[in-house]
């Protein structure tokens, strides 16, 4: 048994003081109408194919910043197996990116021109740039790739539980991101993002936190664009 004191929060990381800090606005993007409307069965199809054409354009842009953690990762990680488990982030990306094609043809989905990044999208995909120069913190940045991953899964997870009447077309879709093997990558990720926010100096701190903010933010704007197709 781990002796605890009064509150029992002594172990908790850095990110549980965040997620209960700011815990309105990660509910907001971990349980946002869209996906409640996946999980109750009532989501309008033209919505799910905003999303899809929407999130390849998205993925294609994360495949550069998981690209950019993996160098950050090896440069300047205390520890090795970072770059194992980001490297294997990096390998599911490839499988991603082909499921997308897949399931772009099933739902008659144009991938190709003229398929343009809408305006959220964009701005969120700006963001991720942001974290990919030399210069950006490598702890700030795994805390956003952490928050990223995290939304997915804990938004698709939702959709998988019992009392949920998701759609059978969308299942392979929400056990995608909603399945245990992800989860369990997730964790992995808020491993280390902790370890290093345990060391972390003010300043990377209060920049990781508004990072983990700035992606919650771009979530909810990514779900809200996803349902009103624009
Ligand atoms: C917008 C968005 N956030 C997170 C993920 C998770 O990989 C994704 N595919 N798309």
């Amino acid at each position: 048994m781990e002796k605890k004191g009064k509150t029992g929060m002594e172990n908790e990381g850095v990110i549980d003081t965040w997620l209960r800090k700011h815990r309105l606005l990660y509910v907001g993007a971990t349980k946002h109408p869209f996906i409640l409307s996946i999980s109750d069965g009532t989501i309008d199809i033209s919505s799910f194919k905003t999303w899809l054409g929407q999130d390849y354009i998205f993925v294609r842009a994360f495949v550069p910043f998981v690209a950019s953690l993996i160098v950050k990762a090896w440069k300047e990680s205390d520890d090795r197996s970072d770059m194992e488990v980001i490297l294997g982030g990096m390998a599911a990306l490839n499988d991603e990116l082909e499921w997308f094609k897949k399931e772009a043809f099933k739902w008659g989905v144009q991938l190709s021109h003229p398929l343009l990044p809408h305006k959220p999208n964009q701005e969120y995909c700006r963001f991720l740039e942001s974290l990919m120069s030399v210069e950006a913190n490598y702890t700030v940045a795994i805390t956003a790739f952490w928050a990223i991953e995290a939304v997915y899964q804990e938004s698709f997870a939702l959709c998988l539980g019992d009392e949920s009447r998701t759609p059978p077309e969308l299942k392979e879709t929400c056990q995608r991101w909603g399945s245990e093997a992800f989860a369990k990558y997730c964790c992995s990720l808020k491993h280390i993002a902790n370890r290093r926010l345990k060391q972390a100096s003010d300043d990377e701190l209060k920049k990781a936190e508004v990072a983990l903010l700035t992606v919650l933010e771009h979530e909810v704007e990514f779900w809200n664009m996803s349902r009103s197709g624009s």
